[in-house]
């Protein structure tokens, strides 16, 4: 029988609106289940219950079909994400079927797993948690990552992404920024009111957000290297689901 795999949103095209291929149109997959639970997940409904009527199993060529369905061909790259998609050894069905179609596959991760089919990721997203969240990083599991990664030659496809909410956040992604040195990293401003449906004001209350991220970077010489970014969808679009 094929290999399924939990989904709770199939959804897209839109721009990928985070981190290293922002701005990049594709397709999203977003996985259930998440073995962390952290304070402020804008995707809570992956793993706190709330949305377990709509898992559906699908096996790779289920999940095509909904891509095609919702996508048409106005799509050649997909963005897995959830959730923590990582937990899915049989992901691996799923992006074999992309890569046969053409597609270019981008994930994100908490970087808490490693898979063997990182290596097939082209954009991978690995996102340590910063203080605020109230999740510990387990950095034995981040360096087994990372030196896989690099085994297989395949180290220039990862980046780092830090959400920050404070000072106490930003010191912890500069630990990790020091810790890997060479891989590209970014700082992005954390959504600290994800239930709020006033849009105008949550992009306003989020751009003051990041200019102070901004200003705490410029003037750190430890930081030169880094890319500071927002969310760019939920300034877009505000805390609205699937998009
Ligand atoms: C919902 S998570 C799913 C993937 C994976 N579990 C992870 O955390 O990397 C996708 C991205 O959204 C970020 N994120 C979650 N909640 C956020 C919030 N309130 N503000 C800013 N970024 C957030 C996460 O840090 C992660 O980089
Ligand atoms: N547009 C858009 N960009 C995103 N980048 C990361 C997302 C996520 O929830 O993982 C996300 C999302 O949900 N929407
Ligand atoms: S690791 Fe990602 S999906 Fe899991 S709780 Fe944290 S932000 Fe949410
Ligand atoms: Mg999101």
């Amino acid at each position: 029988m094929a290999e399924k795999i939990p989904v709770l949103e199939v959804f897209g095209p839109t721009i990928q609106g985070e981190g290293m291929v922002i701005g990049q149109k594709t397709m999203f997959i977003r996985t259930a289940g998440c073995d962390y639970s952290c304070s402020w997940c804008d995707s809570a409904f992956t793993w706190d219950g709330t949305a377990k009527e709509d898992i559906i199993q699908m096996d790779a060529d289920a999940v095509w079909q909904e891509l095609k369905k919702t996508g048409g061909d106005r799509f050649s790259h997909v963005t897995i994400s959830g959730g923590n998609p990582a937990l899915l050894k049989n992901l691996r069905s799923v992006i074999t079927l992309l890569k046969e179609k053409g597609m270019a596959i981008a994930l994100e991760t908490q970087g808490s797993r490693y898979q063997e089919w990182f290596t097939d990721i082209d954009d991978l997203t690995l996102s340590p948690k910063p203080p605020s969240s109230g999740m510990e990083t387990n950095f034995d599991v981040l360096d087994d990552i990372f030196r896989k990664l690099k085994e297989a030659g395949r180290a220039s496809s990862a980046s780092l992404k830090v959400v920050v909410f404070d000072a106490d956040d930003l010191d912890f992604a500069k630990k990790v920024h020091l810790k890997y040195p060479g891989i590209p990293f970014y700082l992005q401003v954390g959504n600290d009111d994800t239930a709020t449906t006033d849009d105008l004001g949550l992009m306003r209350h989020l751009m003051a957000r990041y200019e102070w991220l901004i200003d705490q970077v410029m003037k750190d010489p430890e930081l030169n290297f880094v890319r500071v970014l927002p969310q760019l969808h939920t300034l877009l679009w505000g805390n609205k689901r699937g998009v």
